[in-house]
């Protein structure tokens, strides 16, 4: 029974000047402590509007329903009093484009330092200080980084800073969206090891979303697929990179091919054809029109997710039992 997070038929959706868009819709997630669950699928498929709920950071213009167990509490209906705790403390985000997110003119230790003077006023300053070198440390920085401005750093520094920042006050979940993306590989790569190391040390849960699922293949323990704001695939990191169920979860493994896979030798192909307009889905399975193998039958009605075996779901029709 996973014991941290638990989403129970979360959907999503965006009130705009053009109409509604059902960003999310009835997704089913569970992460256990010590546990990292990926969370793939294309640009625009639900990804961070689902993961933004986990901390009700959605916009106003978001209607969220269903359930956001976080340790049992609904987060979504929780006291602002209770949200305030939660944040930074019981889960913390780190997000993409550290350049961004970082105050040009404060000092990064005085940025890193700020969720513990919230979270625990009574500190005093030298505790503070010394748990800021930790921090930095932990994130393979000198200590003596803290007095720098985020200009002084490169990409991967700025974004180990926000990881920093995301442990300052002892998180039981990190939610990370794309923490890597805007890095080139090789620091991407570092960076990574730094959070696979710190989630498996601390035995905090971590869900990491990426849309590359060569990313999530090395770091997660569970995969989970999204398509048109849909769960089509959960499974283990090594049965759904090594034989996806779903055509979507194999088309999207087949596009990003680990480092050392035969198939790497060919540069990343991408996917043929566009994802869906969350506000206008096909009818049916959302994926059909771009499905090598759909049939007449699949524009018919949405799958379900099915059982495949103890640890793996899919949501397709032509996935034999
Ligand atoms: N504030 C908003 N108002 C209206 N629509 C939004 C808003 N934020 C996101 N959307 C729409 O909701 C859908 C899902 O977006 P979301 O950002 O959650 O997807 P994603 O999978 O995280 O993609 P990306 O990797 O590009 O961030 C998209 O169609 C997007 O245009």
């Amino acid at each position: 029974m996973p014991d941290l997070l638990t989403m129970r038929d979360v959907s999503v959706t965006y009130r705009t000047e053009g109409g509604d868009v059902p960003a999310v819709r009835g997704v089913d997630l569970a992460l256990s402590r010590g546990e990292i669950v990926g969370l793939a699928g294309e640009s625009g498929c639900g990804k961070s509007t689902l993961a933004s709920t986990i901390l009700r950071l959605q916009p106003p213009s978001a209607t969220v329903t269903g359930q956001v167990l976080f340790e049992g509490e609904d987060v979504l209906t929780m006291s602002w009093g209770d949200l305030r705790a939660l944040r930074w403390a019981g889960a913390s985000m780190v997000f993409q484009g550290a350049l961004h997110s970082l105050n040009p003119v404060r000092r990064i230790g005085d940025q890193i330092a700020e969720p513990i003077r919230v979270h625990s006023p009574e500190t005093p300053d030298r505790e503070v200080e010394a748990r800021v070198g930790e921090l930095l440390e932990q994130v393979g920085l000198p200590p003596t980084r803290a007095r720098a401005y985020p200009h002084q750093l490169s990409g991967g520094q700025r974004q180990r800073v926000m990881i920093a920042m995301a442990l300052a006050c002892r998180p039981r979940l990190i939610v990370a969206d794309e923490p890597t993306t805007a890095l080139d590989v090789m620091v991407q790569a570092q960076v990574l090891d730094v959070l696979s190391a710190l989630v498996h040390e601390l035995g905090v849960g971590m869900l990491m979303i990426s849309h590359d699922l060569s990313v999530l293949a090395d770091l997660c323990d569970r995969i989970v697929v999204m398509y048109g704001g849909r769960v089509v695939e959960t499974g283990p990191a090594e049965g759904v990179f090594g034989g996806a169920l779903h055509p979507y979860a194999g088309a999207l493994s087949a596009a990003f091919p680990r480092v050392g896979d035969p198939r790497a030798r060919f540069a990343p192909s991408g996917l043929p054809g566009d994802p869906p307009d969350p506000a206008q889905l096909p009818p049916g399975c959302a994926f059909a029109p771009r499905c090598p193998r759909a049939i007449e039958e699949c524009t018919r009605a949405v799958p379900e997710l099915r059982s495949f075996g103890a640890d793996r779901s899919a949501a397709c029709i032509r996935v034999a039992s």
